[in-house]
């Protein structure tokens, strides 16, 4: 079972090969979140070619995937891309990824892939992501673009998330326990004044009420 996880890129060695549509997306969507990227194919897109030049952690290797020394390319790699339409070129680089502890992302095999690449979209500070796991991925988008228009229209999750985001940040200032402070999102959330102020879209109402709860146990009035 595939686990939905948000992962630093910029902790990421991603090695993809094929510098073809797929690879090229995958390649330029890594790098834009801050990865170190290597792509390595026998011929690359005009769009990496210039992505190259302008970025020191963008490094293109021209080569067959099936002959190449793959070990020495994928010892540092977290993340490997397969983009390339070649059977045995797959089986290769799946064998050696597998052999340097790689995840891989297998663009050309749904069911095998390790890793998904989502549908994704965000949208008032809420970030969604979307698949079906290969099932179709025309449908992911559809519903990514439902999901995306319920949150744009709705006022309360913004109003509340800027409450919220303020009154965290506020109460790690003025109550250095972490177990301490816990209940108080929930005590803040089931306060019919912070909710009424929510529903309003009224952001400083809000922010009023989960104040004066944090202030409350901070001083010790509360138990
Ligand atoms: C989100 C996005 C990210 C990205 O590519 O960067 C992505 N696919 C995108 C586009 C796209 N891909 C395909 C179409 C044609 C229509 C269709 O598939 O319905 C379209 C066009 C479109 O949707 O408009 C064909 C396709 N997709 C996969 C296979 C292999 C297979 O099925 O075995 C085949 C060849 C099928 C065949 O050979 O017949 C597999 C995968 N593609 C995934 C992600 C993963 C989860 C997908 C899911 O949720 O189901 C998964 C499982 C693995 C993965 O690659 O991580 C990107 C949006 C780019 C953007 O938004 O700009
Ligand atoms: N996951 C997805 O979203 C998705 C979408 C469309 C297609 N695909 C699949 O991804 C694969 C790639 O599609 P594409 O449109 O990018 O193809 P493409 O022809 O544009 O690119 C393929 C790239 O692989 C390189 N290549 C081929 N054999 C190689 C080898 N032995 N060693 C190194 N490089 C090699 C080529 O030089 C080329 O740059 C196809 O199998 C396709 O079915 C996946």
């Amino acid at each position: 079972m595939r686990l939905p996880l948000w992962i630093e890129a910029k902790a990421l060695n991603v090695v993809v090969f094929g510098g073809g549509k797929v690879g090229t997306r995958r390649a330029l969507k890594f790098l834009d979140a801050g990865a170190r990227v290597t792509v390595v194919s026998l011929e690359f897109s005009d769009e990496l070619l210039k992505a190259a030049s302008a970025s020191d952690r963008l490094c293109l290797i021209k080569g067959d995937a099936r002959t190449i020394d793959l070990d020495s390319i994928l010892k540092d790699a977290h993340i490997v891309v397969i983009a390339v339409p070649d059977e045995e070129a797959r089986r290769i680089i799946w064998e050696a990824a597998k052999r340097n502890n790689a995840l891989v992302n297998d663009a050309t095999d749904a069911e095998a892939t390790e890793v998904v690449v989502p549908y994704e979209a965000s949208v008032n500070s809420i970030r969604v992501a979307v698949t079906t796991e290969g099932k179709s991925g025309v449908t992911a988008r559809h519903a990514l673009q439902k999901i995306v228009k319920l949150l744009e229209n709705d006022r309360e999750l913004a109003t509340m998330l800027e409450a919220l985001w303020w009154a965290k940040r506020y109460m790690k200032s003025v109550i250095p326990d972490g177990r301490a402070r816990f209940p108080i999102y929930f005590e803040i959330e089931r306060d019919p004044r912070f909710m009424e102020a929510v529903r309003r879209g009224d952001v400083e109402e809000a922010k009023r009420v989960a104040k004066e709860i944090i202030d409350a146990h901070a001083a010790g009035r509360k138990p």
